[in-house]
């Protein structure tokens, strides 16, 4: 059977991405599929001196037909007097991080790869170079013309997914709308059944406020948005629950009687996610037409260029891009 090509963006060249990269390479078992480096010559060389990793690694080029067994670069900065200076932010790092991000976009839109794992950016650095986003989810978005994306984060322990994702807290309260909910769990409830191969998937909800509103005491969302929202999900025939007070739920250990846990705002539910799981952790993100994972961490410039980045995360995030790249190339 074909091998999947898994397309690598290799993130900031200020960051850990490109040593998590080459780490993990180092013992990856090449003969399961064929990664693609998306970034720079210079950035791979860099990295290799410091983490002492000469990977064989051969040039990539759109005629010829890849093999299996190697790993290839595609250098997209072969010309470039960029200097790389770990932990520093910058507007040229910014931007031959995001250009690594379109290529390997524009790879599995042409089919000529079959996933893509991201390498962390900075979201000061895109910013800085002109990227107005904030992350790479909502590029994604942009990039493939999808209208409707979830960030899920995933793990051997628990799946977390977002109502909203990285928008100030002060706007939060608006953008939570039945719609929204409903829209965002239809998407999640979808990829569980067909990226995880979740028969049928069980989702708790979270409320929105502490206590979950306490009987509206606390804030009305729960009331006049959530339940509703949940009520029409039921009787559509998706098994979701809530809401929950999110402390008591995580707490008490109930995560783990759920296939997924959807939350209202971003660090109500990454914190507990990377709490738990900080290490291992894959984001996902689900409606796309391409597979897209990234390890759950970011940049890290405080341990850039030490050698010291743990790679077990960005293991997780390849593993998980393969193996959902194998499955629709068994499908198709
Ligand atoms: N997928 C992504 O592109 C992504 C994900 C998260 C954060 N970010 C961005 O990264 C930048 C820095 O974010 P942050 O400081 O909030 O989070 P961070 O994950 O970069 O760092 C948080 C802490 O964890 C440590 N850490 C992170 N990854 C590690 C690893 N692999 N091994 C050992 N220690 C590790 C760091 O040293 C730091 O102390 C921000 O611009 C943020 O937006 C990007
Ligand atoms: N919310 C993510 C996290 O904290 O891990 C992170 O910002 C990355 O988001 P993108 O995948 O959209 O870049």
């Amino acid at each position: 059977m074909k091998k999947p090509v898994i397309a690598i963006s290799m993130g900031d060249p200020n960051g850990i991405g490109p040593e998590v990269i080459l780490k993990f390479l180092k013992q990856y078992d090449l003969s399961n599929s064929i990664p693609v480096l998306v970034g720079s010559g210079k950035v791979v060389e860099y990295y290799s001196e410091i983490c002492d990793i000469h990977l064989p690694i051969r040039r990539f080029s759109e005629k010829d037909s890849l093999e299996n067994g190697n790993v290839y670069l595609l250098d997209l900065n072969e010309s470039s007097n960029f200097e790389i200076n770990p932990g520093e932010i910058s507007n040229l790092a910014g931007k031959m991080a995001m250009k690594a991000v379109e290529k390997g976009i524009e790879l599995c839109m042409n089919k000529q790869a079959d996933a893509l794992v991201t390498a962390p950016i900075s979201k000061e650095s895109i910013n800085l170079a002109g990227y107005n986003i904030p992350g790479h989810t909502e590029f994604l978005a942009e990039k493939t013309k999808t209208e409707e994306v979830v960030m899920v984060l995933a793990s051997e322990i628990l799946r977390v997914a977002l109502a909203t994702i990285h928008i100030p807290l002060k706007d939060v309260s608006r953008s939570i709308t039945k719609g929204i909910i409903q829209r965002n769990l239809r998407i999640l409830q979808k990829s569980l059944k067909v990226d995880f191969g979740i028969y049928e998937p069980k989702i708790a909800v979270l409320g929105l406020n502490p206590h979950a509103g306490d009987g509206g005491v606390i804030g009305k969302e729960e009331i006049d948005i959530i339940r509703p929202a949940l009520d029409e999900l039921s009787s559509e025939g998706l098994n979701v629950v809530g809401p929950y007070a999110a402390d008591g739920y995580f707490g008490n250990g109930m995560h783990e009687h759920f296939d997924a846990t959807f939350a209202m705002y971003h660090d109500q539910g990454l914190i507990p996610f990377k709490t738990l799981t900080f290490g291992e952790g894959v984001n996902f993100t689900a409606g796309l037409p391409i597979i897209r994972t990234s390890p759950d961490h970011g940049t890290a410039f405080d341990i850039a260029g030490k050698n010291i980045a743990d790679m077990h995360s960005f293991q997780s995030a390849y593993q998980m891009a393969a193996m959902m790249a194998q499955n629709r190339i068994r499908k198709s």
